[in-house]
């Protein structure tokens, strides 16, 4: 996969890494890069030997988002046309069949910050900034900010990062709920990975009917939600790994997925 904003590297054991490579702008989000990004999640979304997704910036951001230089001069029915481009690619990554790990290696602003919450485990790095910094530049947040931010931390938490546009470092943001684990900048990417693979090197559909039922009960009442996480699970006794992850444990040995 070529790109001119992304790099796509094989990590070995089903792993893909996907670096937003915009470094001047600190991988600030325009059109070009959004359309880049959902063309490579389209892709590893179809990828057989695709698993996990490991998802960073290059440089010192992750993302410090969306372009403001492409933003200053839309008009209203622009605005709106931006915003839904932008939440049409993180949907993509949120719904991605592949579970979608966040290295935060640096700032993660506004629409980074939104990218990161449409991934499904977020790891920082010591360095990393987090907030939603839009109201300081007169606008809300575009890309899914008001929504996944409050099911990430609470809306209490959310409404004030949202209305004050404070920064938080990854501390703060561990102790908000916002990462699961911060790691040494030297340290991160191998940290992503190696979790990466441990998530591969279970069985595919059982982790991709996990994630589903997660995704949609989450938006659901609890009723609907029990009966989205039974579905799923009948599902997996239809599929071969099943039947050798269940065996190998009765054989007591290691299971041989062939994510079937
Ligand atoms: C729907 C979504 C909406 C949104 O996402 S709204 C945008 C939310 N994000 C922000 O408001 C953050 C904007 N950026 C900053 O505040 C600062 O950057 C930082 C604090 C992240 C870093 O500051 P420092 O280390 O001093 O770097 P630097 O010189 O400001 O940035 C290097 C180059 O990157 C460009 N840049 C940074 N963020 C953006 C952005 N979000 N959109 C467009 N360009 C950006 C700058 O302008 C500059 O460029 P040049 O070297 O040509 O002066």
């Amino acid at each position: 996969m070529d790109y001119k904003y992304l790099l796509v590297e094989d990590k070995g054991d089903g792993v893909k890494l996907v670096t937003i490579n915009k470094e001047k702008s600190l991988n600030a989000l325009n059109s070009e890069v959004l359309k880049e990004l959902s063309d490579c999640f389209l892709k590893l979304d179809k990828c057989q030997e695709t698993k996990v997704i490991v998802l960073t910036g290059a440089g010192k951001a992750f993302v410090a988002g969306a372009d403001i230089s492409e933003m200053s001069p839309l008009s209203a029915a622009e605005g709106y046309a931006f915003g839904k481009l932008g939440m049409d690619v993180f949907m993509q990554v949120e719904r991605n069949s592949k579970p979608v790990i966040a290295a935060v290696n640096g700032f993660a602003l506004g629409g980074g910050c939104e990218l990161s919450l449409s991934c499904d485990i977020r790891l920082a790095s010591t360095k990393a900034k987090f907030g939603q910094p839009e109201v300081g530049l007169g606008i809300t947040p575009g890309f899914g900010g008001t929504q996944r931010l409050i099911r990430a931390v609470g809306p209490g938490m959310a409404k004030e990062l949202i209305y004050t546009a404070n920064i938080i470092n990854a501390e703060e943001a561990l102790r908000i709920g916002l990462v699961n684990h911060i790691y040494e900048p030297e340290e991160l990417l191998d940290q992503a990975i190696k979790l990466a693979k441990t998530i591969a090197s279970k069985a595919k559909l059982a982790v991709k009917y996990a994630k589903s039922a997660i995704n949609n009960g989450i938006q659901a009442d609890i009723e609907t939600g029990m009966e989205i996480e039974r579905t799923s699970f009948g599902l997996c006794f239809a599929t071969e790994d099943q039947k050798e992850g269940m065996k190998a444990f009765l054989e007591k040995r290691n299971p041989e997925f062939k994510n079937r």
